[in-house]
């Protein structure tokens, strides 16, 4: 497997155009799918017509894997309940346009351009992180951090009117600069890494739902955690992700400074990129500490945040159905 683009070299912009992309009617696309799956790529609008005229659908040959899809994209499945029959309608895939190692174009798709991404600040130019904040500053390692950021920490302690230099805190700023690089260590790595091929060709098309995976991030706009749990769900097109990965894919995103809604965002988005399935659910609940030791100190609120693309938004079925799991004990 290789990704020509990874998920976090997209800018914050590009992954709402994907985001977009998958959810807006005027986005269709329609392609054969990849290998001539039955499972093939569109866009997910519930409203447009995915009738691609498949003759091979028509004619029956959709059993030998040729198909199509010929009907529209909101019931053509609804997991766990109604199967969909070899020879009937087919589960339209989900893509990506800015991804073009997805995208199957054949001439008529539009593919995002892709932006340069090496650094031209001098001693960067092989920077492989922060890109997809688009940062200034991009040091060659994330230990290359550390002197500058020990130093800051021993500013701020003086700042708070401590001694930096009393027993207890003559290693503080060091610590907590490396406790920091760890919260942010989603910095350092990437989809395709972190999913270490472990992406398995499987004819199954039921509901795969991984919950209450832990998460914890930090809020980007107050430096303090939140944490809280992930649930994730997809809908296979012949594709499936070892179990683990959806966790992995969490800790790359959530080991960042964020914000709640970014991250189920790009969970979603990963996963997509991962198995391209019929659709994908995220849904997080998280505990903000900005909200809970300061602020509005609101210590019971919880905030919950999903995505839901490709069938899970357009199928209220199957929709219900990833919420019931999510939500049984
Ligand atoms: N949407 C969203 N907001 C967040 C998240 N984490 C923190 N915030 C909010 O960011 C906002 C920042 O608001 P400001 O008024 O600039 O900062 P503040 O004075 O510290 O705000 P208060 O927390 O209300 O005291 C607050 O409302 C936070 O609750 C998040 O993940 N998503
Ligand atoms: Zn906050």
């Amino acid at each position: 497997m290789s990704f020509t683009r990874q998920l976090s070299e997209m800018s914050a912009s590009e992954l709402n155009d994907a985001i977009d992309d998958t959810n807006f009617p005027q986005a269709h696309i329609l392609s054969r799918g990849r290998n001539n799956s039955v499972c093939s790529t569109s866009s997910t609008s519930g409203t447009s017509s995915l009738a691609a005229a498949n003759d091979d659908v028509a004619n029956g040959s959709a059993a030998t894997g040729q198909s199509t899809v010929q009907a529209t994209a909101t019931g053509t499945t609804a997991a766990g309940g109604d199967e969909v029959a070899p020879s009937g309608p087919v589960r339209p895939r989900l893509i990506l346009k800015s991804n073009s190692s997805i995208v199957e174009n054949d001439g008529t798709q539009p593919i995002t351009p892709m932006t340069p991404r090496t650094s031209t600040t001098p001693g960067h130019e092989n920077c492989t992180f922060h890109h997809d904040l688009e940062l200034d500053h991009k040091p060659p390692t994330r230990e290359a951090l550390l002197p500058d950021m020990a130093r800051s920490y021993r500013l701020l302690l003086g700042g708070l009117g401590e001694n930096p230099d009393r027993q207890g805190l003559i290693k503080t700023p060091e610590r907590a600069a490396k406790a920091m690089l760890y919260f942010t260590k989603g910095y350092d790595q990437n989809l395709e890494d972190v999913l270490n091929g472990a992406v398995f060709d499987e004819d199954h098309d039921e509901m795969v739902v991984v919950k209450d995976i832990e998460m914890f991030s930090m809020c980007e706009h107050h430096l303090v955690p939140f944490y809280g749990k992930v649930s994730i769900g997809y809908l296979p097109c012949n594709k499936i992700l070892g179990l683990s990965k959806l966790a992995r894919i969490v800790e790359i995103f959530s080991r960042r400074l964020q914000v709640q809604e970014r991250l189920t965002k790009q969970i979603a988005v990963a996963v997509t990129q991962a198995v391209q399935p019929a659709g994908v659910a995220v849904v997080v609940e998280g505990v903000h500490m900005c909200m809970v030791m300061r602020g509005v100190q609101k210590i019971n609120s919880k905030t919950v945040t999903s995505t839901m693309l490709g069938v899970f938004r357009d199928d209220p079925k199957t929709r219900e159905e990833f919420l019931n799991l999510v939500n049984s004990k």
